[in-house]
């Protein structure tokens, strides 16, 4: 098969070099030449997704995968197109924003041929593949979907990082636009996936068909919306258990230990790419769902919470140092979108605080460029935010930071005999 990737970014690259793993002629297209010549080099553009070095370094030069830019290259011919540009969210409004995708699709539509499968794969409110990509590609190129070319939706559930192990243990959600679109896709999908078995799926592990593209789009905005909302159960049951002198993470060890009850754990803040976002997806299309709007309007307010927690305790933060231990949005990732780090700087500067962050994985001139100020462990501060699960902070002790007075762990990370005799306040414990 001649197969295209359109965006060649932390999912479209990996799903390019699987592709082409598989044993099929791939060309990826991606806006940003610097990423294509890279890729062309046989380099990573990005660091931290496991294998795929190696795996461009065996690709590149046996020419089953190249990059380009030029969409004329790519599309015309090809058996099958996977488009994976990103869709965001305004900020404020909480209205989705499709200017990337538009104009891929603008750019695909225009050297678009008769026989091709399109696939979407970037996540998307309810409805889009029917009543926006359809019309936008028919009329950019003239083509009929259903006889000319097939379109199907099939949501990108992969974990950054460890993209090829997910993409062999998920199975691979699809929704098409017609029978014959969905056979376009489960073909397409079989021959370019391998699975893993599992024993614990009602159904042999692999290609999975919802029958409709709006049932394929609501799976995935389903399932990290139901994240989001069951963080936002234990952010609720945190703040009671903190008030009431309860450990609520004994409770829910407890409330899970069975099969019925799978409580997820409360934090300062919910970030990443896609919990924090895709709820909103989810509302633009169902506005009545308030349990959803009210869980991510909960997760949102929990540094500000939490900072002010800290300020009843120590009576002000005025002039105070605070270090904010982690910029990534969880532990163990160079990834700081949607970052608890940004809304809690700002509630510590608010109040007065002189703030400055430190991450293990970033630089400080990493750090300057995101608008944080540096700080090495071993500095002083009056207060600690331990924002980020990593590792490293697990073993973290007062004495590393001189002077401190406080330690609010919005994490359950810190070790509690290695803080005992320092004041701290532990999201969800008394
Ligand atoms: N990152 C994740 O963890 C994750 C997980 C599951 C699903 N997804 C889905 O994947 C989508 C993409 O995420 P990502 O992490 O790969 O994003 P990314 O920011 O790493 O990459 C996006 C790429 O799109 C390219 N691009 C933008 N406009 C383009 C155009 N008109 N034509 C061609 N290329 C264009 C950019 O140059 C960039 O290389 C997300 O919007 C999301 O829906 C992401
Ligand atoms: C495990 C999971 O479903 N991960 C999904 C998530 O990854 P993603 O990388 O976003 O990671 P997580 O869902 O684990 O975490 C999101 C945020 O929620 C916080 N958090 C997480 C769990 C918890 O119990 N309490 C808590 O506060 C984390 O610290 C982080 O800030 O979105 C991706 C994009 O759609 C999906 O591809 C991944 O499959």
């Amino acid at each position: 098969m001649r197969i295209a990737v359109v965006a060649l970014g932390k999912i479209g690259l990996p799903l390019a070099v699987q592709f082409a793993s598989s044993g099929h002629d791939v060309i990826g297209v991606d806006v940003n030449q610097k990423a294509v010549d890279t890729i062309n080099a046989g380099l990573e553009p990005f660091p931290g997704e496991a294998h795929l070095q190696e795996k461009l370094a065996e690709l590149i030069p046996s020419g089953r995968l190249r990059a380009t830019t030029d969409y004329a290259e790519a599309i015309p011919g090809a058996d099958a197109v996977v488009l994976v540009a990103p869709v965001f969210v305004n900020d404020e409004t909480w209205e989705p924003d499709f200017k990337y995708m538009d104009a891929a699709t603008a750019s695909l539509a225009e050297h678009l041929t008769a026989g091709t499968l399109v696939s979407y794969e970037t996540t998307l409110p309810v409805g889009t593949t029917r009543n926006r990509w359809k019309p936008m590609i028919e009329a950019g190129s003239g083509l009929t979907e259903g006889v000319d070319f097939h379109l199907a939706y099939s949501p990108e559930r992969v974990l950054t990082g460890r993209v090829f192990e997910d993409l062999r243990k998920y199975p691979k959600l699809i929704g098409a636009l017609s029978p014959e679109g969905t056979r376009r896709a489960r073909e397409f999908y079989e021959a370019v996936l391998q699975f893993d078995e599992r024993s614990d799926l009602p159904r042999p592990n692999g290609v999975w068909d919802l029958g409709t593209t709006e049932a394929s789009e609501m799976a995935k905005l389903a399932e990290t919306t139901y994240r989001d909302v069951n963080i936002g159960l234990a952010n609720q049951f945190g703040l009671f258990a903190a008030a009431n002198g309860i450990d609520v993470y004994k409770v829910i060890e407890a409330c899970n230990s069975q099969p019925y009850s799978h409580i997820h754990r409360p934090g300062i803040a919910v970030g990443g790419h896609c919990i924090p976002v895709y709820p909103r997806l989810y509302l633009s299309t169902d506005p009545d769902a308030d349990i959803v709007r009210t869980a991510r309007q909960l997760n949102a307010s929990m540094p500000e919470r939490l900072v002010a927690q800290a300020e009843t305790l120590l009576g002000s933060l005025s002039g105070m140092t605070a270090v904010v231990l982690g910029a990534a949005y969880r532990g163990g990732v160079k990834e700081t979108a949607f970052s608890g780090v940004f809304p809690t700087v700002q509630a510590l500067r608010q109040r007065g605080a002189d703030v400055r962050v430190h991450d293990p994985l970033y630089t400080d001139d990493e750090l300057r460029a995101l608008g944080l100020e540096p700080f090495a462990i071993g500095e002083a501060a009056d207060v600690a935010v331990l924002q980020t699960d990593h590792a490293d902070y697990r073993t973290l002790s007062p004495a590393q930071i001189p002077g401190v007075k406080l330690l609010l762990d919005g994490r359950a990370a810190s070790d509690a005999a290695l803080w005992a005799g320092t004041p701290r306040i532990v999201v969800g414990s008394a």
